[in-house]
């Protein structure tokens, strides 16, 4: 996790709106209150996330949300027994033996992370069930993770005063994800994370893959296009991550940036034209791709 870290450090890139967005949110748990990101997808929810949490300094539990996640896997749960025996060889003719069995506890991700006074952040927060999210009530909302199924003599543990939480979740996706309930949604600040716009995208790419001026203009320009489109008939485009992967594998694979060249073209079917061919709906996947080179070409000429 630590190397998580680092890594997002040396490659985060804050830009004016950003530092500010991730200053407020800084504050924010620092006062106690949970962090709630939520954008498309690309966006950098999770990178924002993951900034935020390093500047707690406090030590990181990442937690990503999933149908499977149960209470058990947060809290943990009991492995197993312990004995402890005692022999009593006092008079050599009775023989005197105890034995004491005492279960053993696992704490879960969440409880150590409670104790500790951990940083959270849980990503991707509505693929869980409801069911497993409703122990992040009595977290933020009580100060205490209740310890549910787990036969103990504590019943809950409270919260560390350092601990904190970021959310983050994808409101357009729909498929295997769950409706936040009110009552946690109430609970936390939620901010809409914005796509970046076309300078800092560039800015990004450019930092990330070291493509010319040029070819990241270029790339930028185009995936804009593209999303505008997608736009218009009410779709989310390729994210930021799609320009990121254009411009470090032509740069890795020494494919030339250019709307001309076949090696390039492929690249950008293989990246995009997936999700370019289901929210443009043309008929064929040659008229997709047909579409892709003339609006490149058309911007290459004009660049
Ligand atoms: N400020 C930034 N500086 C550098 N790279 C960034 C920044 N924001 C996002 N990225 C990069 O863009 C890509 C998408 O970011 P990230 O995974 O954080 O988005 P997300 O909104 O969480 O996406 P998803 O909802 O699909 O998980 C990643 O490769 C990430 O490293």
């Amino acid at each position: 996790m630590e190397k998580l870290q680092e890594r997002l450090n040396n490659e985060f890139i804050l830009y004016p709106e950003l530092e500010d967005l991730a200053d407020r949110a800084v504050d924010y748990l620092s006062a106690r209150f949970p962090v709630h990101f939520t954008g498309p997808s690309g966006v950098g929810k999770t990178s924002l996330a993951l900034y935020v949490a390093s500047r707690m300094n406090r030590p990181l539990t990442f937690l990503q949300g999933n149908y499977e996640m149960r209470n058990e896997d947060l809290i943990g749960g009991m492995s197993g027994y312990t004995s402890n025996k005692t022999v009593d060889n006092f008079v050599r003719s009775v023989r005197k033996q105890e034995e004491k069995l005492t279960e053993n506890r696992v704490d879960g991700r969440l409880v150590r992370a409670v104790k500790n006074g951990h940083t959270v952040v849980y990503d991707e927060f509505t693929r869980s069930k409801p069911e497993t999210n409703n122990l992040f009530l009595s977290v933020v909302e009580e100060g205490i993770l209740p310890l549910y199924g787990i036969k103990d003599e504590e019943s809950h543990i409270p919260v560390h005063p350092d601990f904190s939480i970021i959310f983050t979740s994808n409101p357009e996706e729909y498929v295997g994800t769950y409706r936040t309930q009110d009552a946690l949604q109430d609970r936390m600040i939620t901010i809409d994370v914005d796509t970046v716009d076309e300078r800092t995208e560039a800015y990004i790419l450019k930092d990330r893959t070291e493509v010319s001026d040029r070819e990241a203009a270029f790339i930028i320009t185009f995936m804009k296009k593209i999303r505008s489109k997608c736009m218009e008939n009410g779709e989310v485009g390729p994210g930021l991550r799609s320009s990121i992967m254009i411009g470090s594998i032509a740069q890795k694979a020494k494919i030339e940036i250019n709307p001309d060249n076949e090696r390039f073209q492929k690249l950008i079917f293989d990246i995009i034209e997936f999700t370019i061919h289901r929210n443009l709906g043309y008929k064929s996947k040659e008229q997709t791709r047909n579409y892709l080179v003339r609006e490149m070409k058309k911007l290459w000429g004009g660049n």
